[in-house]
């Protein structure tokens, strides 16, 4: 994605980025508050979103500092990147994963949200490579399948980023397990993506407890298909 470098927040995108400043800083208490995390393991970011710029190209990401203790997040703390991880505003270096939320947001223009963790779980999966089998129904609600294990990908570029679009573009799942190293989760919104964070955990724990038991049973695709049009469509207050 080439555009011209964004050096400020614009005017007409300031109050739309104070909000998520409030919203990821809020969200990212929910990080240690569901055991997602330990120290400083772990961020949240939003997309915002520029009508202005129907491409793309101006969107924006808040996300945490790198290091910031979630004792000490406040939305003042967070920081706004561009889409190419560049720091637009803010006096602390963002995540260090921002270069993969990022690339997230670049090449997913439906994601509104993105979530990374090292959940024990869901990391414990991560470490071996295998994807979490659909054998709940909670599963099939959230994720409409298994959870899939991403490539390989060492921080530092967009190799992880890259990772998570070619795995989850076209997959119904909000979860991958990037191998060896831990869960990523998309969204809509930021909540979203916790939510999915959230989900990913509790099921890869159940799942493993299943498989401490002996062989999970496997759900038919068509109850699977039903399940998640049921849950993305009707479930919860509308
Ligand atoms: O997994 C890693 C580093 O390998 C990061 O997600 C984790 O340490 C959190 O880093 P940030 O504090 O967000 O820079």
């Amino acid at each position: 994605m080439t555009n011209t470098p964004i050096t400020e927040v614009p005017a007409h995108l300031r109050a739309a980025v104070d909000a998520a400043k409030q919203k990821v800083a809020d969200l990212h208490a929910e990080l240690p508050r569901w055991e997602l995390v330990v120290w400083t393991a772990g961020n949240v970011s939003e997309r915002v979103r520029d009508d202005r710029s129907p491409d793309g190209t101006g969107d924006l990401l808040v996300i945490k500092p790198s290091g910031l203790s979630y004792d000490d997040i406040t939305a003042e703390a967070m920081v706004v990147c561009d889409l190419e991880g560049n720091l637009v505003e803010g006096d602390r270096a963002p995540s260090s994963d921002t270069a993969a939320h990022a690339y997230v947001y670049a090449h997913m223009p439906e994601v509104g949200g993105v979530v990374h963790t090292h959940s024990t779980y869901a990391t414990a999966w991560a470490a071996r490579g295998e994807e979490i089998p659909c054998v709940l129904t909670m599963m099939a609600d959230e994720f409409g399948g298994p959870v899939p294990v991403g490539p390989f990908a060492i921080i530092g570029d967009d190799s992880i980023g890259r990772g998570i679009v070619e795995t989850l573009r076209g997959s119904r799942s909000k979860a991958v397990l990037m191998q060896n190293h831990g869960p990523f989760t998309i969204g809509g919104d930021a909540k979203a993506a916790v939510k999915a964070a959230v989900l990913c955990e509790e099921v890869a724990r159940a799942v493993h407890v299943s498989c401490q038991l002996g062989e999970p049973l496997p759900i038919a695709q068509e109850h699977v298909d039903a399940l998640y049009d049921r849950y993305q469509n009707v479930y919860g207050q509308r």
